[in-house]
């Protein structure tokens, strides 16, 4: 089978992309996504994405992490493909499509390269002693700390994500420092299960719990991740977050062929 893929990245959380509509790869299988994740023995990347098509939307997201399994939302996934629907004239400037949380609108620039995607709307925020727990699409765990730069986020992060209240489930595991002007937020990933570059429904999910310890009102939050910048803005009335979008860069790196 000869099967093209593309290779995507947005602010350093990077996706090998698939279109599904043309492609031979009809068996799924979990293993061999998570040969082509991995960065030794595969192309590399933190997840695969298959561009299908759907009879209500413009396409569908279907999302696995880089060990395989199929994943919960993926925000700079979500931003990537909409970049690569643009790349295939399935869409130009605006879309709807599904993702496995539901449908997602976004807005592209004219480039195709700066994406805002609208993320589902968020109204519980729980805490777990002083760190807080949310779902924006995906599970997050969110704890603000000093001296982010230092902290060893690999061992942190996969303690908590294996502690016994999140062992079963998983969770993303989030830290963040604020820097006065922006939040500077490190991800340890489940289904990576390591440290990305990148976490748009993590960088969210911090967004929304840094700005639920102020006045309400329409928030812009910009946020310095390992592999770039992002930034969130949603509307808050002092219990429900609406109007959210995750906003940032996608690019097409490279493209190839899958020979086996
Ligand atoms: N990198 C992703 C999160 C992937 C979700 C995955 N780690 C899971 O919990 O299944 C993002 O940009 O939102």
């Amino acid at each position: 089978m000869n099967i093209k893929f593309y290779k995507y990245q947005g602010a350093g959380n990077d996706f090998i992309l698939i279109d599904h509509r043309v492609s031979e790869l009809k068996n799924i299988d979990n293993k061999l996504i998570a040969q082509l994740c991995d960065r030794r023995f595969g192309i590399g990347a933190d997840g695969l994405m298959f561009l299908t098509n759907h009879e209500n939307y413009d396409f569908e997201m279907v999302y696995y992490n880089s060990d395989g399994n199929i994943g919960s939302m993926c925000g700079n996934g979500g931003r990537c493909i909409v970049a690569f629907a643009k790349f295939l004239g399935i869409i130009e400037n605006e879309t709807n499509f599904l993702a496995v949380d539901g449908p997602h609108y976004a807005k592209i620039t004219a480039e195709g390269n700066w994406v805002e995607l609208q993320m589902i709307d968020v109204d519980t925020i729980k805490t777990d002693g002083s760190a807080f727990v949310l779902n924006t699409g995906s599970p997050h765990y969110i704890r603000e700390v000093q001296n982010l730069a230092e902290l060893d986020v690999f061992t942190e992060g996969k303690n908590i994500r294996n502690n016994d209240t999140y062992k079963l489930n998983g969770i993303n595991v989030n830290f963040v420092e604020d820097k006065g002007n922006h939040l500077f937020v490190r991800t340890f990933e489940r289904g990576v299960e390591d440290e990305t570059y990148a976490c748009g429904t993590g960088v969210t999910a911090v967004a929304m719990a840094m700005a639920q310890q102020k006045q309400p009102g329409h928030i812009e939050t910009p946020i310095e991740v390992l592999g770039g910048k992002l930034q969130i803005n949603f509307d808050y009335d002092g219990s429900k977050f609406t109007n959210v979008f995750l906003c940032g860069p996608a690019e097409q790196v490279f493209e190839g062929k899958l020979n086996f």
